[in-house]
């Protein structure tokens, strides 16, 4: 006979889960949709891949997405490893490389739902999280991520987001420089990479070899226009009019249609977040929230034939906006006496009115948190 847990106990969720009570849970939701509705309003139809994939699936799709972060359990179906998502632009690939492959590109894709870590990172303690996102899939040119950003931007600012901030950086900046104007030893280029994104500049020197040229890479960070100065005369130093010559010129013609209030930041050797992203990638930020709130990027997608086919797309992250009121919406309580006109309350439903019905003569509309009740006449404030 197997003991029964204690009941005490029953309401206890595994750290980094939680709840979603009212009023967030619907504001999630309407969050939620009114971002999409954004995203479909430019021609993206929404996807909706499995919360949990064999494990395989989950990580052949993108170089270097992550096995490690993977929350998984044994099928006892299939008596094969799955594993619940950590990110749906893996997901949103594979299908794009399988029941989608014959569809006409670029193909645009959108998505929404709960994604799930192993671990919590250190700015927020939720291993699940909501995320949604488009992607464009067929291309990664300069027009491409145009079009992400501007997406991105006009979906947040649908959802009332203000002070938004765009970081862009260059995820493969480091392995390009080695393979060109600024060579390095094989074995130097992780730790190089490293050491750039965590801004270590003696951590950098310390490497050795030809590691020091990196340096003034560090400096070419933060407000766009002046960070992009530094990039160019980086680029002039190196007077090689080659990888770093056309990454310029994408970040300015990215940054040239982007609205005044939006402010643009430049960090072109940030890896954190970026492990798949290949030439370009960006981060966004919101005034008033720590960390960022969305990520987005250039990527190949693996098809079964080895082919690689480019993409550029973003995730957002609205949990944190969601849980300091972003979604919510002042709704009208009315609560139904006993005996009250069924078709009248149908009618003020129909209005925008949320009723509260009666199923007791006890029941105390305000204490339900009504703030109206059904009088003959109509709704009367308490
Ligand atoms: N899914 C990525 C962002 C992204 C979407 N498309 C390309 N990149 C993330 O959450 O970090």
């Amino acid at each position: 006979m197997t003991a029964k847990p204690a009941t005490h106990n029953l309401g206890l969720l595994p750290e980094g889960l939680s709840d979603r009570l009212p009023p967030q849970a619907e504001a999630s939701a309407r969050l939620v949709r009114d971002v999409l509705d954004t995203v479909a309003a430019h021609g993206y139809a929404r996807v909706m891949p499995p919360l949990a994939e064999f494990e395989e699936t989950l990580t052949a799709r993108l170089q270097s997405a992550g096995a490690e972060d993977l929350l998984r359990a044994i099928d006892p179906v299939s008596q094969r490893t799955l594993a619940l998502r950590p990110d749906m632009t893996a997901q949103v690939g594979r299908i794009a490389a399988t029941r989608l492959a014959k569809a006409i590109r670029p193909l645009r894709l959108c998505y929404a739902g709960p994604v799930l870590k192993l671990r919590a990172d250190q700015l927020r303690p939720e291993r699940e999280e909501m995320q949604l996102g488009a992607e464009l899939i067929g291309t990664d040119s300069v027009a491409a991520a145009t079009e992400v950003v501007t997406v991105a931007i006009e979906a947040l600012q649908a959802a009332g987001v203000e002070g938004i901030t765009i970081d862009f950086n260059l995820p493969d900046l480091v392995d390009q420089l080695a393979a060109g104007p600024l060579p390095l030893d094989a074995e130097l280029i992780a730790p190089v990479r490293a050491r750039l994104d965590a801004k270590d500049a003696g951590g950098l020197v310390a490497l050795g070899g030809k590691a020091a040229a990196y340096l003034p890479l560090i400096e070419a960070t933060g407000p766009f226009h002046a960070a992009m100065e530094r990039l160019e005369a980086i680029d002039a130093a190196l007077g090689d009019k080659g990888v770093l010559a056309s990454r310029i010129a994408a970040l300015r013609a990215i940054a040239k249609p982007i609205d005044w209030d939006i402010t643009l930041t430049l960090d072109p050797t940030e890896r954190h977040g970026f492990e798949y992203h290949s030439w370009f990638g960006f981060s966004i930020f919101a005034a008033g929230f720590v960390g960022e709130i969305g990520r987005g990027g250039s990527y190949a997608i693996m098809h079964g034939d080895g082919r690689e086919e480019p993409a550029m797309g973003f995730s957002l992250y609205p949990d944190p906006l969601i849980d300091v009121g972003f979604g919510r919406e002042a709704a009208r309580f009315l609560f139904l006496p006993p005996g009250h006109d069924a078709d009248q309350a149908k009618g003020l439903r129909g209005q925008g009115w949320r009723t509260v019905a009666a199923l007791d003569e006890a029941d105390d509309g305000r204490a339900l948190g009504c703030t109206h009740w059904l009088d003959v006449a109509g709704p009367v404030a308490y």
